[in-house]
């Protein structure tokens, strides 16, 4: 395999400007934009500096997602116009990755939202995690229910995705189990500094998925399960999740209000106004092309069952399992250079070689980078030890 030059976004660049780039700091081209990247410890930057040559000045910019807690040493390659490739040195595999996204989808919308120059910070995951489950449906439909039966389940495959809310918890209601039960000023500050992922105005409250809550998910190598209403389902199928869309419908609105009034946990003001709901989200579930599958719940069993035909998990041996990968060491310094899309990372002082595979990457910002594979090279003729990814 030839090795392509790499583009590093490096000390280089600062013989061209007077950047005075800080120690740990990389600096990374993008156009007119330059990116200076770690100093992590001047939490005024988020690690992220940007300067724009073209008007010859430091930027202010909105920086999203959640950082990396230690950028103290890195190396910095341009994978794209859209993203830079941020690879910390004596880092574990798990935490090694990262990814500043500076002109995707979601930065260009944000862009539009903030009226400020943006970036987004998205951690990148090993393993073919899989897609992330929007389940959505009127109010006592039992979508919990039908939630609550996977995870116990395959508690080794399912995360829940914990919600913020301004409800008032119900009895058994625990705050960072079921919800981030907090108030609207709060949450309105939160939304409006970039925290969620989607949010929205549910019978009168505020329900929204942080990103957070998404890459905890993630980052525990499980699969994420958000109970969102359909508003939020819309705002998340807008967004690089590329999640699955399930529609829970009830057989019949009589049975929902049934429910809905059995299970004793709302007001009969606030039952009217989960039931008045329903009939919008019925229609808007069934008709709006914007859900993959469209589940009935009459019996609940039979409905589990085709739930969990959906998601591949009847009579799948490895079901209750997820694969774990390995967790190892990256050198404490090393340089970067790019095959296709594969980033070769090779040990300055010893003959560890690293192969970092992008090629089948999924997701991004808002939330984490899927996909990532890293296996050992052979040190003495170069092939690629594919058999350990
Ligand atoms: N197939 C079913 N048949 C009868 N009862 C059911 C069925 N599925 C769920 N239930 C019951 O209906 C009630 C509402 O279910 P659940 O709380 O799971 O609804 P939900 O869709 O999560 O509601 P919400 O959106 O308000 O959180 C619960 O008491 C649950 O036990
Ligand atoms: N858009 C969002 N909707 C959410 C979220 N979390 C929950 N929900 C939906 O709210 C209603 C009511 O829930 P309840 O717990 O008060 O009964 C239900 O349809 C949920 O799916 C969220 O983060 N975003």
């Amino acid at each position: 395999m030839g090795e392509a030059p790499a583009c590093f976004g490096d000390e280089s660049f600062s013989s061209d400007f007077h950047l005075n780039l800080k120690e740990f700091e990389t600096a990374t081209v993008v156009g007119n934009k330059t990116y200076v990247i770690g100093g992590i410890d001047d939490l005024k930057s988020n690690g992220v500096r940007v300067f724009d040559k073209s008007i010859g000045e430091w930027v202010n910019s909105t920086v999203l997602g959640t950082i990396p807690k230690v950028l103290k040493g890195h190396k910095t390659m341009l994978l794209s116009k859209d993203r830079i490739l941020v690879v910390k040195h004596d880092s574990k595999s798990n935490d090694c990755a990262w990814f500043l996204e500076v002109d995707t989808q979601f930065v260009r919308d944000q862009k539009k939202k903030f009226g400020t120059e943006v970036v987004a910070w998205s951690k990148g995951v090993i393993g073919d995690a899989e897609r992330p489950i929007v389940i959505s449906g009127p109010s006592g439909v039992g979508k919990g229910t039908l939630i609550n039966m996977l995870m116990k389940e395959f508690p080794a495959m399912f995360g829940f995705s914990v919600s913020h809310t301004t409800r008032a918890p119900r009895e058994k209601e625990e705050n960072g189990v079921h919800y981030h039960f907090t108030n609207r000023d709060v949450m309105e500050e939160e939304i409006k500094s970039g925290k969620f992922l989607e949010y929205a105005d549910v019978h009168g409250n505020l329900y929204g998925t942080s990103i957070e809550a998404v890459e905890v998910v993630a980052d525990a190598g499980k699969r994420c399960i958000l109970d969102i209403d359909v508003q939020g389902a819309r705002s998340v199928r807008a967004s690089s999740l590329e999640a699955i869309f399930i529609f829970i419908s009830p057989p019949s609105f009589e049975e929902l209000e049934k429910r809905l009034r059995a299970r004793g946990t709302e007001t009969e003001e606030q039952v009217q106004k989960r039931l008045g709901n329903a009939k919008e989200e019925l229609e808007q579930g069934k008709s709006s092309g914007l859900f993959d599958h469209i589940l009935v719940n009459d019996n609940l069993e039979a409905c589990y069952e085709r739930l969990k035909k959906i998601l591949c998990l009847d009579g799948n041996a490895d079901a209750t399992t997820t694969t774990l990968t390995e967790v190892f060491a990256l050198p404490l310094d090393f340089s970067m250079s790019k095959i296709d899309e594969k980033i070769l990372i090779k040990s300055d002082s010893t003959d560890q070689k690293i192969v970092l595979d992008l090629s089948s990457i999924k997701g991004g910002a808002p939330g984490r980078t899927r996909g990532l594979h890293m296996y050992a090279s052979d040190p003495h003729t170069g092939d690629d030890d594919k058999g350990k990814s």
